[in-house]
């Protein structure tokens, strides 16, 4: 029985396929309000795929999706659910203030909002130089500054921290957390296993399966490893891969972690 009520994020058994490839072979998962979700796997494991599902921008072959106690991709949620994609959604040719009013224009957000947003991504210094002169680390968080407006419920960010330096990747966290502590849930994606540590709790995926809903205190105490890369090869090990990836007829997989 799954539950939808107070959840940010319930999917029951998902499959998606893209071009002739299943990507998301029977995904069953929860996600409770709050907290930051840290969504990690290899390349090509249908990180980016779950996540375009959950904001409803991908096409699904079956299972259902509920977002915020509504369908994923529901008119209801567009004001909710924030999304960043892994490649900047921005204005090179506007300065870092004209996008974020721009954004806040078009959804409606207060005016306070702009200003809030480019000081919470630490963009004030920038706020009136153009996007195509800014750094990659620094046009991602133009993308973020964007997601951050009218204080979303979910964001759904994919590889935020990928091309930041160390320091801005702690800040960025730091602001995650902040974010969670006020009531937010976001899901991350990540392939850096070390940021699995940052995280509250952790989905790890693997040739779009569930290898591990968990803690990271729980996944290391339960792999009995002292780091998630560790443990995620330890799981692997523990369970071994599909052996036809490309049918779709395998049964749901369960997490082998809790
Ligand atoms: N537009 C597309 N058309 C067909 N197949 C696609 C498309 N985009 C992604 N795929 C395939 O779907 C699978 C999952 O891709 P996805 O981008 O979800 O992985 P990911 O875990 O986010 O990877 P990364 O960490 O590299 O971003 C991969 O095998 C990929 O080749």
């Amino acid at each position: 029985m799954v539950h939808t009520e107070d959840a940010a994020i319930v999917v029951d058994d998902l499959r998606v396929r893209r071009g002739k490839r299943g990507v998301l072979h029977g995904l069953t998962l929860h996600i409770p309000r709050g907290g930051v979700i840290g969504l990690l796997g290899p390349s090509g494991c249908g990180k980016s795929t779950l996540m375009r599902a959950i904001v409803g921008v991908q096409i699904v072959q079956s299972g259902s999706l509920t977002v915020l106690g509504h369908a994923a991709g529901s008119p209801q949620l567009r004001h909710r659910v924030g999304y960043v994609t892994q490649a900047a959604s921005v204005y090179d040719d506007l300065t870092v203030r004209q996008n974020v009013s721009y954004f806040r224009a078009v959804l409606g957000a207060p005016r306070t909002d702009v200003d809030r947003v480019i000081d919470e991504t630490d963009l004030g210094s920038h706020a009136d130089d153009l996007v195509g002169s800014l750094s990659g680390g620094q046009r991602s968080r133009v993308s973020l500054a964007g997601a951050l407006l009218g204080a979303p419920e979910l964001l759904v960010l994919d590889e935020p921290t990928v091309g930041l330096d160390p320091v801005l990747r702690v800040e960025l966290w730091g602001l995650f957390h902040r974010l969670a502590a006020a009531g937010t849930t976001l899901l991350v994606s990540s392939h850096v296993m070390d940021e699995a540590t940052r995280c509250d709790r952790l989905l790890l995926l693997r040739n779009g399966e569930l290898l591990a809903d968990a803690t990271p205190r729980g996944l290391l105490a339960a792999t009995d490893t002292n780091d998630a890369e560790s443990a995620f090869l330890t799981l692997i090990r523990q369970k071994p891969a599909r052996t036809k990836p490309e049918t779709g007829t395998d049964t749901d997989p369960r997490p082998s972690a809790s």
